[in-house]
Formats: C-alpha cells, structure tokens, sequence
C-alpha cells in the first residue's frame, strides 16, 4: 500500500485553495504537540507498510466465524508488528491508530485496555510482578467479566459470588443463578484465556461486596475451557460483530487466594478481610476506561465529519437560485447547521478528554500517597464527560449519514460502522442515564456543602450560593458561558428545592429524588457541557500566545460555535433565570447563522487538519481525492452477488414463482 497522496478533484482543489490557516499547527495541537504527531505518523506508516492489516474483503461478506478470524488474525498482527518496530500496543491506543484500523471489535482490545489496566491499578507488588509481564506478553490474554445476564450497572447487585475456603486457602467461584451469567464482556467468548472477574466476596458468611478476582478460563496449552467453568459467545450485535462479547458461568470453581487482586483490599490467610481506604477504589479500571472513552468518541466523530464535510463538498444537488449551476451541499445553510456544530463539538471533546486526562493523573498520583479526597470530583468529572462524549458523537455520527443522503446508507461509506460501534458507547462503561444521575448526586451534594458555607471543589465552584457576579460583557466568550454557568446554577438550586419540597411533604429521600431524576439529569448534562465550555474557552485563550493568527482565528470560531450552540440548546432555562433576554437571544442565532457562513469557508481544511489518512478512514465517500463516485461503483462490483450474472436465488425462488399458476 503506498503513501502517496493522490491529487484531488476540483472541488476540493478549490476548497483547499481557501485555506487561510497552517493545517499542519492545527494538526500538532489535536495530537496535543507535534512530537506526538510525529509518533502517530511513525506508528501509521510502519502499518501502511504492513499489507496483511488491510482487508481484502469486506467483513460484511464474511460468515460470523471468518468474520471473528480474519479480525483476530489483524488484531494479532497489529500487536506483533507494533512490537518488532519498537512500539507498544499502549502507543497504538493513545494515538488512535491501531485501534481505527481493526474497530470492527479488535478481539484484543479489552486486553490492552480494562484487563492490563486491572493487573496494572489493583495489583499487590507481587501481583503485578507475577501477572503484569505475563499479559504484556500476550501470555496470557484476559477481558474484564463484570457485566451479568441480570445486573450491568448496579454493580453492588451483581450474583457471582466468591466464597472464602480458609481449610484450601482457596476462593470457590460460583454462578449461583441463570442472571448471574456473565454477559456481554468483550473477546470473553473465544478468545480469552484469563479474565479479571467482579464477584461478592464471602468470608465467614458475610457478604463484603464486589471484589476482583484473576480467572484463568481456559488451558495455555489446548485453549479448551477449565472444568467448572462455562463459556462462548453470545450471538450477533448492532455492531462490533467481529468481537467475540461473551457469556460465562462458574460451577464451584476453585482459585487460590492470592488470585483476589489485593492492592486496595486484602484477604488473609485465616480469612479476615483488610478494608480499602476507599470503597469504591475497585471501581478505578471503569474510571480509567471513561477517561479514555471520551477520546475515542471524539476520534469517532471526528472520523464522520471528516467523510460529511468531504462529501458535502463533492456532492452537487438541486438548484439553489433557479438557472444556475448545481451548488456544493456544502453551501446550504441547513447542511452547514448540521454539520458545522458537530465539527465544534469534536474540539470542544478534543480539548475537554486532555483536560480529564490531566485530572486523571492528578487524582491518581494523590492515590498512590494516600490522598483521596480528589476521587469524588475525579468519578463525578470522567462520568459526566464520558456520558456527553458518547452522546454527542452518536449523534453526530448519525447526522453526518443523514447529510450524506443515501450515500451515506452505504457500507462503503463506512458511516453505518462508526455509527454502531460508537453507538455501543452510550451503554457500555456506565450507561449514560446512569452516570449522570452520579454527576447530579455530587451537584445536589456540593450546593448543599455550600448552603452551608464549605468551599467547593474546582470544577463545581461556580455552584457556591453567592458566586462573584461575572464582569465580562454578555456577548464576550466569558460573559455567554458566565451565562451558562448561572442557567446550571439556577437549574441546580431548582433541582434541590424540589427535592426538599418533596422530602418536607413526607416523601423518603430516595422516592424524592427519583421523582426529580428527569430534571436531575438534565443538570448534570448541562453542567457536564459547562465544564466543557469552560475547557474550550481556557484551551484557546492559553493557544493565543503561541499560535499563528491563522490557527487562532479558526479556533476562535470554533469555539464561538460551540458557545452559541449551546446558548440556544438551553434558551429555555436562560430566559426563566434572567441570564439572557429575547433580545440576546435574537442576536446570537444571527451571529450563529453568520458563523456557519464563515467556518464553512475554510471546513474541508479544518477536517483534512484532523490528519486521517483514507486507509483509516475506510469510506468512499470521504477519500482525501474526492473521486466518490467511482470509489462506490467499483466497491458495488466486490459484491459476491455479482460474481455471476444470475444468481442460484433466481433457480431456486424466483424461476419456481414465475412458473406457479397462481
Ligand atoms: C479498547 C481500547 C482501549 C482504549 C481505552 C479507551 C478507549 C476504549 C474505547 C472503546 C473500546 C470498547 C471498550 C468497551 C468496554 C466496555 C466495558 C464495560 O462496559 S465494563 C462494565 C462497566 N460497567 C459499569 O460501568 C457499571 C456502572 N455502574 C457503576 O459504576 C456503579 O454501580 C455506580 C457508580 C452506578 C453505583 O455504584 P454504587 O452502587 O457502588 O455506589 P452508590 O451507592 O451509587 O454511591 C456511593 C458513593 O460512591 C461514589 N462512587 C461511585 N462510583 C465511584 C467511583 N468510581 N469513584 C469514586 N466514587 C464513586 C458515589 O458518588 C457515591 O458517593 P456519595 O455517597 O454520593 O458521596
Ligand atoms: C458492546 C458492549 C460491550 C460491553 N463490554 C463489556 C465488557 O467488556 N465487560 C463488562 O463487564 N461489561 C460489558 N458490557 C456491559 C455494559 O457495561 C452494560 O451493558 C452497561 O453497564 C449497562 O448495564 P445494563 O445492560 O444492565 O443496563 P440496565 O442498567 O439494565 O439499563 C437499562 C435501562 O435502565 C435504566 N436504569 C438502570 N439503572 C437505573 C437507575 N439507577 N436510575 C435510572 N435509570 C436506570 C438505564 O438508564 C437504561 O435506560 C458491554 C456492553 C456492550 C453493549
């Protein structure tokens, strides 16, 4: 496969020809550098050069079987040619690449994701001395087995149990009913031979509570599945169909007691329990995991605006002043508005998951010294961004089909792929409804802090009772997502008054807050996508400095976008808090429809600075040559169904039917 950068058509010529700004800066600040952009493109050319990570055959034509193989045979190369060039699969995931590539459901993605970070952030010193190099290795290979026929996101429900035998030293793994099956965990099926299990631990009949636990699932010489254990495959999916998720059940199968990971909680010998300084710090692989979900979804979506933008650049449709030529869609405001604010989003994503990451490492350099008081903030943060990130890009993915019109229908467009497998994020590592309800239970918890005069953590200290009153003028930047920040202010207080109104006419607590969860949720949103605001504003203002006029200006914009968007989205509660008047309101949509006009100039440029090379971008429609129309007739001709003029259907149904005397 070469590297070599075909020339365009007209169109884009022409598009590229406008462009005002240096794509190669944008390109180093996405990649946060441009020796981490340097690195990507290292990773990127050397699986280029490497012909067998590229399919010949679309998996859609695959059966289920060769489908998984042919996955798992690329899965497996990618991992082998990373680390003869002297990359680890960890540079693959924290550039995108590797994992872009295989994103039918990579069968080794778990391993190199929740199963190494398990043997990595819940292992005692020996643990991860004896396990870490084993799975690094690819010695042993492992998933992350939490999820139960019956229970996925109340994970204190979970019914696999872990009962403590004192007289062996040994914990019997049990599966005592069908709902405590486990289900769903990726590569489980078939591939793993390990899994890091989440089950109730039992000593001396007490139950203490979720635990994790290292299971060896299959023999290292044979692969056949250990006695007492019960595993495959659960059946076809929306998307990811090349991933083996799977089913597992335990039949009083025995593992020794140094298989429960004891970092943070111990067991010993004579079975007394050893608490964590934290309760919930067996949670950390899920945190760990959002964390990184909020770039995937970002580089998800960035993928679907890519082939729109290109597209609708290409695409040529209607008249829009009668006579004239056929205009780009590109140049039709309504195809500008769906498009345009989804591109916004993805920097907005971009800037918000580093900021998280930064959070992250903070929170979890604190740990390793004992400090836990970040955790709250860390859970409530990496939650809430995880849940808008996934939400955002499913959305946005699904635009960018729908502005593609029937094209975009197309598997070759390689937006119903993206779509599915993004799609899948809204529920996996915490279903979103779920985690913002988390983040609205912090909200609820900080006001009240506040009422009664604690100071707050960072990210919810624009909640305190008596904030400073902003001083920004109401159209700057600040002043709109001062404004913001007052509707989730207002929203919040609202939320707790309710929820008091509610407990002070007899209801429980708990009845309350149910009775309130509708408007719950929405606060968290909204002071998810604040933060998110904020983020985008912090991260352009600090770029001012040191970046070209060019680059600032588009950021600027962007960023304008995304401000103004979410002004409007939330009118509703601006206007009831007095943050905005009507009067406002009017000018921002003006100015909104006058942005769209703007950054439509220089889109296609925008997009080609996310710098996704067409092998990666897998789609007829968004190939940096625009050359779509020959792109999807020749892709139609590898359709099996083609391969003979008439079909064995026609001998077998169709001939039969035209002969019947009906
Ligand atoms: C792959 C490539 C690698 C790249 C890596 C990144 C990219 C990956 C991209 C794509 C590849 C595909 C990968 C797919 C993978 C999918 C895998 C899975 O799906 S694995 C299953 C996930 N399962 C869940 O997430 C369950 C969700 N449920 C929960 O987390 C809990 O049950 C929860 C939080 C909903 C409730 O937990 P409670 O019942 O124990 O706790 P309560 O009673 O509600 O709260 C008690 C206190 O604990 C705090 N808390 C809860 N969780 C916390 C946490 N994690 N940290 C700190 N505090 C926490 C709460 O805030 C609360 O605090 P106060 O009492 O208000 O002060
Ligand atoms: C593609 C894919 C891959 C996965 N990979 C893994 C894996 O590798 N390992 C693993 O362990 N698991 C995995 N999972 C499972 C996944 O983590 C769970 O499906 C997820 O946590 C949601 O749990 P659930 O399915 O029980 O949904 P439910 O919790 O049953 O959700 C159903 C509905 O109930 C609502 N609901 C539930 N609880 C509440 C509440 N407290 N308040 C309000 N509404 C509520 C939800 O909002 C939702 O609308 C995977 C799932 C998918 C789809």
């Amino acid at each position: 496969m070469s590297v070599v950068v075909p020339e365009c058509c007209d169109d884009l010529k022409r598009e590229r020809g406008r462009c005002l700004f240096n794509k190669e800066e944008l390109t180093n600040i996405l990649d946060g550098g441009p020796k981490l952009t340097e690195k990507r493109r290292r990773i990127e050319k050397m699986l280029i050069n490497t012909p067998e990570l590229f399919d010949d055959v679309s998996p859609d034509y695959l059966s289920h079987e060769d489908r998984y193989s042919n996955e798992l045979r690329k899965a497996t190369q990618l991992m082998t040619t990373l680390e003869k060039n002297g990359f680890t699969y960890n540079d693959a995931v924290t550039t995108g690449t590797g994992l872009w590539l295989l994103m039918d459901g990579n069968p080794l993605s778990l391993h190199i994701s929740m199963f190494l970070d398990t043997i990595k952030g819940q292992s005692n010193p020996q643990q991860l001395q004896e396990w870490l190099p084993l799975a690094e290795k690819f010695k042993i290979i492992g998933t992350y087995a939490q999820t139960e026929l019956g229970h996925g996101t109340f994970v204190r429900g979970l019914e696999t149990t872990a009962t403590y035998d004192s007289t062996t030293k040994e914990f019997v793994l049990h599966s005592p009913t069908i709902t405590a099956t486990k289900w769903w965990p990726g590569a489980l099926g078939k591939t793993s031979n390990h899994a890091v299990v989440m089950a109730q631990l039992y000593l001396g009949g007490k139950c203490y509570g979720p635990h994790i636990f290292m299971v060896q699932l299959r023999d290292l010489e044979t692969h056949r599945t250990l006695p007492g254990i019960v595993v495959g495959e659960i059946g076809p999916r929306l998307g990811m169909n090349s991933n083996d998720n799977g089913f597992l059940q335990f039949n009083h199968h025995r593992i020794p007691l140094t298989n429960m990971f004891m970092k943070h909680s111990q067991v010993t010998e004579d079975g007394k329990y050893v608490k964590p300084l934290h309760s919930k710090l067996s949670y950390g692989t899920m945190v760990q995991t959002r964390v990184g979900i909020v770039y995937h979804a970002s580089r998800e979506l960035s993928r679907a605006l890519i082939i729109a933008i290109r597209y609708s650049a290409v695409r040529h449709q209607s008249e829009m002043v009668p006579g004239d030529p056929e205009p780009q869609i590109l140049d039709y405001q309504t195809q500008q508005y769906k498009l345009l604010p989804h591109l916004a989003s993805f920097f907005a994503l971009r800037f918000s998951a580093r900021a998280l990451l930064e959070v992250f490492i903070g929170t979890s350099a604190g740990l390793g010294s004992g400090k836990m008081n970040m955790l709250p903030e860390l859970h409530a943060l990496s939650s809430g961004l995880k849940a808008v990130a996934t939400n955002d890009a499913v959305k946005g993915t699904d635009i960018c089909r729908l502005a593609c019109g029937g094209h975009g229908y197309l598997s070759s467009s390689n937006l119903p792929r993206i779509y599915t497998a993004i799609a899948a994020g809204i529920t996996y590592e915490g279903e979103n409804t779920v985690l913002f309800l988390q983040v609205a239970r912090y909200l609820i918890k900080s006001f009240r802090a506040s009422s009664q005069g604690q100071t707050l953590p960072f990210s919810v200290s624009y909640l305190r009772v008596q904030p400073p009153s902003s001083h920004a003028p109401l159209m700057s930047d600040r002043g709109l997502v001062d404004a913001l920040g007052a509707g989730v202010r207002w929203m919040v207080g609202e939320a707790e008054r309710r929820l008091q109104q509610l407990v002070d006419s007899g209801h429980s607590p708990h009845a309350a807050w149910n009775a309130c969860s509708v408007h719950l949720v929405q606060c968290a949103d909204a002071h998810t996508r604040y933060y998110i605001c904020e983020q985008f504003v912090d991260a352009v203002s600090k770029l001012g400095e040191t970046v070209s006029s060019g680059v600032h200006e588009v950021l600027r914009q962007l960023c304008r976008l995304y401000i103004l968007h979410r002004v409007i989205q939330t009118a509703g509660i601006l206007l009831r808090c007095g943050a905005v008047d009507g009067k406002a309101l009017t000018s921002i949509e003006e100015e909104e429809c006058h942005l769209l006009a703007t950054l439509r100039i220089q889109a296609v440029s925008i997009v080609d600075a996310i710098d996704i090379k067409d092998v990666f971008l897998k789609s007829t429609l968004g190939a940096w040559d625009g050359n779509v129309y020959q792109r999807i007739y020749e892709e139609a001709q590898k359709s099996p169904l083609n391969k003979s003029d008439v079909t064995q259907g026609y001998y077998q149904y169709l001939r039969p039917l035209m002969k019947a005397n009906l």
